[in-house]
């Protein structure tokens, strides 16, 4: 049962403040999070994965990620907007990577790596492989294992139309199993395809109801 919480939160790039609020909590269920460029949406999700220096704490199922690191990112998948992987490596080499330290299994991140139609590719560097490509391995990748709270930076971004509604499926089938996600899309999501329970945008610094 997924509880996000996050408190006296401030973010700041040297001397520019991005984001700068008290408390946002969210509670199991799959949310967007809206916002044109630059108002931190990013910066958001980098704070919430610990990948960013920030003031404030955040906690994840009441464990706290400066507190218990290791504890905390086992429970969070994060695929970021634009994913950045060594070019010489194959996406095998990927997949494993992730199968070894998220504990998933082979059989599942073939599976995945067939449901979205990369099979032929995996033994092919990645540097020969198109935006969209790469977007579904970055995918795949977020799906290996089993954590509790996903964050997805722009997914439907490079995707066809089959692969995103493959990716909605699979949101489903996850959030049927008690999973919660956390989404920024530029795009509109359609409700008949992915009912949203929360939409949140980064105003002024401050993550506010829609
Ligand atoms: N590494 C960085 N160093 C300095 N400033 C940064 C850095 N990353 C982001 N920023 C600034 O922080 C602000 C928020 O950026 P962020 O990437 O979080 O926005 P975003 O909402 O994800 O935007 P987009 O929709 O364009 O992806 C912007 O003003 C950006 O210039």
């Amino acid at each position: 049962m997924t509880n996000l919480v996050l408190q006296h939160i401030s973010k700041l790039y040297g001397s520019h403040l991005v984001l700068q609020f008290d408390h946002w909590e969210i509670n199991k269920g799959i949310y967007w999070l809206k916002g044109g460029n630059g108002t931190g949406k990013t910066t958001l999700f980098r704070v919430i994965t610990g990948q960013t220096p920030f003031n404030g704490t955040v906690k994840l199922n009441n464990i706290d990620l400066r507190q218990d690191p290791m504890a905390f990112r086992s429970q969070i998948s994060y695929a970021e907007a634009e994913p950045q992987y060594p070019l010489f490596i194959t996406g095998k080499e990927l997949l494993d990577f992730y199968g070894d330290t998220r504990k998933g299994t082979a059989a599942e991140a073939m599976e995945l790596a067939r449901l979205f139609e990369l099979e032929a590719f995996l033994l092919q560097p990645i540097g020969s492989y198109s935006s969209g490509m790469l977007k579904k391995l970055s995918l795949v990748c977020a799906f290996i294992g089993d954590v509790d709270f996903y964050i997805l930076d722009e997914p439907l971004i490079t995707i066809d139309v089959a692969s995103a509604h493959k990716l909605y499926e699979l949101i489903k089938t996850k959030a049927a199993q008690g999973k919660s996600f956390l989404l920024s899309s530029h795009q509109q999501i359609d409700p008949e395809k992915l009912s949203i329970d929360g939409v949140f945008e980064i105003r002024d610094k401050q993550i506010v109801a829609c």
